[in-house]
């Protein structure tokens, strides 16, 4: 392999796990210094949480709407060209039509859009004396599945509850994505046990690397998040986790690692296609 080959197989994430208030500038002005930061310790590729410039919750969401573009991706789109880096803008509520969205919006190193995903899978469900959440009583749901280019590799896009589906990573990964991020808040009854566990299973069903970004968790939002950004490698082992409180976590990335693994244990080439599939009413589109 040359060298410039070797040095492209590399990259450095960074995670941010956003301390999100319910004042909206507050959350822009923090999430672009810790761009700023994640940037100066060499990370080129940066995810910010779900719901990163309001509080999460469906009486919020139409509060906060915005266009895109707007105030919140003008701020992102400065911070990803002033720290050239590739910039997984989390998501915001976004209005669109007299229809509210849950979307991601993702920029390149100068500064343009590249990708806007809106959330496809709405989370609604409904645990009896835990918690009760139905986002599609004001979203509605995005239609698209999400992947971006960087010079690094493909990127395949979901916010939160995408992530539990497994058919969606698997149709990413076939689209040759090497990682999967997730701006996601899960909460403090279904994040313990499902969110590390969802993103290792995503992580070693399709031997890519996988990255989610939480907001940090405050114990006096009406919905607390879980917190505990991680990146996940294709082995299944987790390589970075945040706590529950704010922090920057960063994970190196390496592609050669990826491609060893799917050469050790070929499950690609071994998949038995004359039994089974997972298709896309979408196929052949990007
Ligand atoms: O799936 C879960 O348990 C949490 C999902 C969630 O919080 C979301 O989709 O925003």
């Amino acid at each position: 392999m040359s060298t410039l080959a070797k040095v492209m197989s590399k990259f450095r994430l960074a995670v941010i796990q956003l301390q999100v208030s319910s004042v909206k500038a507050d959350n822009l002005s923090r999430a672009r210094r810790l761009v700023k930061e994640a940037a100066g310790q060499g990370s080129k590729v940066v995810v910010l949480p779900e719901c990163f410039n309001s509080p999460y919750g469906t009486n919020f969401f139409s509060r906060y709407a915005e266009k895109i573009p707007g105030e919140s991706t003008q701020v992102l789109s400065e911070a990803a060209k002033e720290n050239q880096v590739y910039l997984v803008g989390g998501s915001i509520p976004e209005e669109d039509g007299g229809k509210l969205f849950n979307t991601c919006t993702v920029f390149g190193p100068d500064g343009e859009v590249i990708l806007k995903h809106r959330k496809i899978h709405l989370f609604d469900i409904d645990i009896p004396g835990k918690i009760r959440f139905q986002e599609s009583e004001t979203l509605s749901a995005g239609n698209s599945l999400s992947v971006f280019d960087t010079s690094f590799c493909k990127v395949g896009v979901g916010i939160c509850y995408d992530m539990r589906f497994a058919e969606l990573a698997q149709l990413y990964s076939r689209k040759g994505c090497q990682l999967l991020v997730y701006p996601g808040a899960f909460n403090m009854t279904t994040g313990p046990t499902h969110w590390e566990l969802l993103q290792r299973a995503r992580a070693l069903d399709n031997q890519v690397y996988v990255a989610t970004a939480s907001p940090a968790r405050d114990e006096t939002a009406s919905y607390v998040a879980w917190g505990h950004s991680t990146v996940v490698n294709p082995w299944g082992d987790v390589i970075s986790k945040a706590g529950p409180e704010e922090a920057v976590v960063y994970a190196d990335i390496d592609l050669q690692y990826l491609a060893d693994v799917r050469q050790q244990i070929p499950i690609t080439s071994q998949r038995r296609n004359d039994l089974y599939a997972v298709t896309s009413a979408q196929e052949g589109s990007s």
